[in-house]
């Protein structure tokens, strides 16, 4: 059986990790902070990690990329879509007036995951402008922190999962700024994985690093994808943290590694000079709102 590393029990990622496995019996291994989550598996105690890698309204996660990038060395061996339906949780009843209607200005404190609640900021603004911001691990750690907290006016962000896991109430359902708001996730881990279900594609990321004083560089590692027509879904970049002002360029292409044109592609990147590193070359799945639970 897989061992699996992932956030703590009723984080999206949680949620996120039982979609993608549906039927197929899985061993997870929960991580209060995604470090750990990336650690478990670097160090060989789990087979993989869940990490979120991007979301819709907040755009990339910089934390989890740059894990990838500069502290551990495993491959994405899958991606996969989920919606990241985010709700207001508190303790039962606090944050009702005496006759039972919702009081927002009760809330004193909301605790999430900076992502999550970089979703709901419309949300808050409007509903609880007054209220203290705090970010911590996860969602999921925020609805705990709120239930070992009653009577405080505190409340946390998080998912349907996490308030029932926790007991606590969903004040509010689907709060988030946008509807449409997924969040995509890689398995990372030093083995290729076989899912049962039907792949969207496969895609490579890569991480290209210019050489210094080489103008047009950028324009140059672009044509040798532009001209081989291979598309491009993703080209982002992200501090080397060695030098003020240097760069690796994050990009994703649209083909297997093993693809005829994408290898040759790569070799002209590197003959004019770039350090190329592969990150994975891996299976895409999106998301199937009909075979979805409903929450
Ligand atoms: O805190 C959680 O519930 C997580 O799974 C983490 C995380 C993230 O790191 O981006 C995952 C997806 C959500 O959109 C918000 C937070």
């Amino acid at each position: 059986m897989k061992s699996i590393a992932v956030l703590p029990q009723g984080t999206v990622s949680h949620e996120a990790l039982l979609h993608l496995f549906g039927d197929e019996p899985v061993r997870i291994v929960h991580h209060k902070l995604i470090s750990d989550v990336f650690l478990s598996t670097a160090g060989g105690s789990t087979d993989y990690s869940v990490i979120p890698i991007e979301n819709t309204i907040e755009g990339s996660v910089s934390l989890h990329i740059d894990w990838l990038i500069n502290e551990v060395n495993l491959p994405m061996q899958a991606e996969w879509i989920y919606p990241s339906v985010q709700n207001l949780i508190s303790n039962p009843g606090e944050l009702m007036d005496s006759s039972g209607h919702k009081d927002y200005s009760k809330v004193v404190k909301i605790l999430s995951h900076p992502v999550a609640m970089a979703q709901c900021l419309q949300f808050v603004r409007e509903h609880a402008p007054q209220a203290e911001l705090e970010s911590v691990g996860s969602t999921s750690e925020a609805v705990e922190i709120v239930k070992n907290n009653p009577g405080k006016g505190w409340a946390a962000i998080g998912t349907a999962l996490g308030a029932s896991t926790h007991n606590l109430e969903i004040v509010d359902r689907k709060i988030t700024d946008h509807h449409n708001n997924y969040t995509r996730f890689v398995l990372v881990g030093p083995h290729k994985l076989a899912l049962p279900q039907k792949s969207a594609g496969d895609k490579t990321s890569i991480l290209v690093t210019l050489p210094e004083d080489f103008p047009g560089a950028l324009h140059q590692v672009l044509s040798a994808f532009a001209w081989r027509r291979l598309n491009l879904s993703r080209i982002e970049s992200r501090p080397t943290k060695k030098k003020l002002g240097t760069y690796y360029f994050y990009i994703d292409v649209l083909e297997p590694i093993e693809s005829v044109l994408l290898p040759a592609a790569i070799e002209e990147i590197k003959a004019l000079g770039c350090q190329v590193r592969i990150l994975g070359s891996y299976p895409t799945y999106t998301y199937e709102e009909e075979k979805a639970e409903v929450q």
